[in-house]
Parts: structure tokens; C-alpha cells; sequence
């Protein structure tokens, strides 16, 4: 019997209050997965990543089977014991990124053959290898292999795209075995197209899965577009599965696919960003290269219930972003996983209050007046 369930507790308009219970621990959504890529979240300690709030995070087929390796992975124990992480982990099935840093890709209906962007060394990602892969990291919750194109894109480009999604959906999931200690997503794709999209849910569903991805997203689009697909195909999933929005995103954009009946979300950005000096706060975000900073004795949120946020003045964070200093890209990776924590955290309590348009409302307004 399935080890890995999701229990929907509450609703208020589209946005949803949820929990998947997996033997390592639960995931409380709306959930924020910080993104582990290569078996660590930059800059931070596992127990940090923890402290943040985060109940589950996320790893990349692509880039552990360059290296370390599934195999040797494996033979170390796994994913979870590799990196000391024992809570959930989700894995991406590769195909994003092979797209997106590998080399000499060639696609075919039996996957894609590429040149590894570290040595050049040959690989060949299948739906079966890629499910091989995800089982060998003991990853919690696993994705189909899919083709995610980039926006805009010509019409029949995103059909072809979408179909093949499909095909490798049904070879997913048969080389998935119904593993009973995992879940497997299928990854709902065509593009900006309600009529590609509605044609995509309907064939994952017809399939199976244990959760939807709802991806090629985040590849480029509006905003604005972005969100009319999500109000258009989160309607036509199942009620009782999660909804994981693939690469997503800014604050804004988060609040958005809660609003609009997401689930769960993974982004690079809050690491991404702080490595690169800028702070998230309940204000938006703060840039602390800008030299404004430079004499700035105050901390960046007195109120914060995060210390990171009450002890360092903004002239020492300046200091240590123009400096380039290690310190910099900890403290600012805590900063903005801890306030991306905060704001989901925040969400699930409003949903179950029946409070999600005064929550999204003051949320809005604290970002617009924003004391930057
Ligand atoms: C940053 N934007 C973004 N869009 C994505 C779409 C897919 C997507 O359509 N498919 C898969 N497999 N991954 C995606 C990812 C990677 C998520 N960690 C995306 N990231």
C-alpha cells in the first residue's frame, strides 16, 4: 500500500492547505522546496536549510549522474544519507536541464543523447534510465522525463513537444513499477495553448500519476500568461493530488500559484539571489551592492523573527557583497530561504483561517510600500 499520501485539509477560493505524508517526514503545503542541485543548497548546512523551515528539497538528475554518479550514489547509501538530508527529497528527471546547460543534444523518441557541459563525456537520458536514476538517488517524490520548450513558441512546435511528453509519461510510468515507497509526478506540458494543455492533463490523468507538474513555465513567459495558464489547467487535475509548479519563482509569482491552486514550488532564486547580494524581506527585495548601504547602521527588519534579519547592520552586508566574502552569500542564502519559508508558511496558515485574500492583499501592499 502507497507509503506516500497527500491529504488536502482545507481550501479557501483556489488556494489549497495540504500535506504529504512520506516515511521520512510530511510536507506541509503550500510548500517552498529549496533547490539542492548537486546534493547541497549553496552556502548552507543541511541543519540551516532545516531551521529555515523547509520540509523537503530538491535534487537534479542531470547533474548527479555527471557527478557523482547514480551508481556511486547508491553505493554510498543514497541521496538522503550522501548529504545528510533524512527528510523528503524530490528529483527533477533531467530533461530541463539537459536542455538548458548540456551539449550537442539530440532528441529522439527514445530520449536524448548529450555531451556532458563539465567534460564532454557521452550520456543518453531515457524515461526508463531517468526513473533509474531518480530510484537509485532514493529520491521521495520523482518525475517522468519530458521535453519542456521554450516561450513563444510556433503552435505545432508545443504539440509535438506536448505528445512526446506524453509518450514518455506512459513509459514513466511502466518503468516506475509502482514503487510503493515513492511518488511519481507526471509533468503536464503545452506551452501558452489551453487546448495543448487541456489535451496534456487528460493524458497524464488517463495514465495515472501520484502527483501533476505543471511545467513549461518560468521559460521566458509573462507573468500575466503564466498565470492565465495556471487559472485555466489547475481546474482540469485532480482535487486530491499535489500540483508542483516547476521552477517557480519570485515572491509575487508564488503568491500568484497559491492563489491560483499550486501546491508546491521550487526555484533557485532566493540562493541565486542572495549569492549575488540581494536580500528578501517582507518589504521586497533589497539591493545591498547598491552603495546607499554603504553607512547604513540599521539591520535590514528589526521585527524579523529571523535573527539574520535583527543582527547585522546593512553597511556590514554591503561590505561583505562588495567584498565577495563566503559570509555574504550564507547569511543572504538564509535570509531569503527563511523569508520564502515565512511567506508560505503564512499562506497555509491564512488558507485555513478562510483569510487568503486579506493575507495576499497585505502581503501586496507590504511589498508596494516597501522601506527598501
Ligand atoms: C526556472 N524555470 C523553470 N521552468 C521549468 C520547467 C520544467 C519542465 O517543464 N520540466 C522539468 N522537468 N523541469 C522544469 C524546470 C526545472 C525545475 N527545477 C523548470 N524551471
Amino acid at each position: 500500500m502507497k507509503q506516500v499520501t497527500f491529504t488536502l485539509s482545507a481550501t479557501d477560493g483556489m488556494a489549497r492547505r495540504g500535506r504529504i505524508d512520506t516515511p521520512r517526514g510530511e510536507i506541509n503545503t503550500p510548500a517552498f522546496m529549496p533547490v539542492g542541485t548537486a546534493g547541497t543548497v549553496k552556502a548552507m548546512y543541511p541543519e540551516q536549510v532545516r531551521d529555515t523551515g523547509a520540509d523537503i528539497l530538491l535534487g537534479n538528475t542531470y547533474h548527479l549522474m555527471l557527478r557523482p554518479g547514480a551508481e556511486r550514489v547508491a553505493s554510498l547509501g543514497g541521496l538522503h544519507t550522501f548529504m545528510n538530508w533524512e527528510r523528503p527529497i524530490l528529483t527533477d528527471s533531467g530533461g530541463f536541464q539537459v536542455m538548458s546547460l548540456a551539449k550537442l543534444r539530440k532528441l529522439t523518441e527514445r530520449g536524448v543523447t548529450f555531451k556532458s557541459h563539465i567534460d564532454g563525456s557521452a550520456y543518453e537520458l531515457t524515461p526508463e534510465r531517468s526513473i533509474e536514476i531518480q530510484t537509485l538517488l532514493d529520491s521521495d517524490i520523482i518525475m517522468q522525463l519530458d521535453e519542456c520548450i521554450a516561450l513563444p513558441a510556433e503552435r505545432k512546435e508545443m504539440e509535438r513537444a506536448m505528445e512526446l511528453s506524453i509518450r514518455w509519461a506512459d513509459r514513466s510510468k511502466t518503468a516506475f513499477n509502482n514503487q510503493q515507497n515513492r511518488m511519481l509526478f507526471g509533468i503536464v506540458q503545452g506551452g501558452d495553448d489551453a487546448e495543448l494543455r487541456s489535451r496534456s492533463a487528460a493524458g497524464l490523468q488517463s495514465i495515472g500519476f501520484d502527483g501533476y507538474s505543471i511545467g513549461g513555465l518560468a521559460v521566458g513567459e509573462p507573468q500575466e500568461v503564466m498565470f492565465r495558464v495556471l487559472s485555466d489547467i489547475t481546474p482540469e487535475l485532480p482535487a486530491d493530488k499535489p500540483r508542483y509548479l516547476m521552477g517557480v519563482g519570485k515572491p509575487d509569482d508564488i503568491l500568484g500559484g497559491i492563489e491560483r491552486g499550486v501546491d508546491m514550488f521550487d526555484c533557485v532564486h532566493p540562493t541565486r539571489a542572495g549569492r549575488h547580494g540581494h536580500a528578501y524581506t517582507r518589504f521586497g527585495v533589497i539591493n545591498l551592492k547598491n552603495a546607499r548601504h554603504r553607512d547604513d547602521h540599521r539591520p535590514l527588519d528589526e521585527a524579523s523573527p529571523n535573527p539574520n534579519c535583527r543582527r547585522w547592520s546593512r553597511a556590514y552586508l554591503h561590505h561583505l557583497v562588495k567584498t565577495e566574502e563566503i559570509l555574504g552569500a550564507m547569511v543572504l542564502s538564509q535570509i531569503n530561504l527563511a523569508y520564502y519559508q515565512e511567506l508560505t508558511a503564512r499562506a497555509r496558515a491564512a488558507i485555513e483561517a478562510g483569510r487568503m485574500t486579506d493575507f495576499a492583499a497585505e502581503t501586496r501592499a507590504a511589498w508596494a510600500a516597501g522601506d527598501l
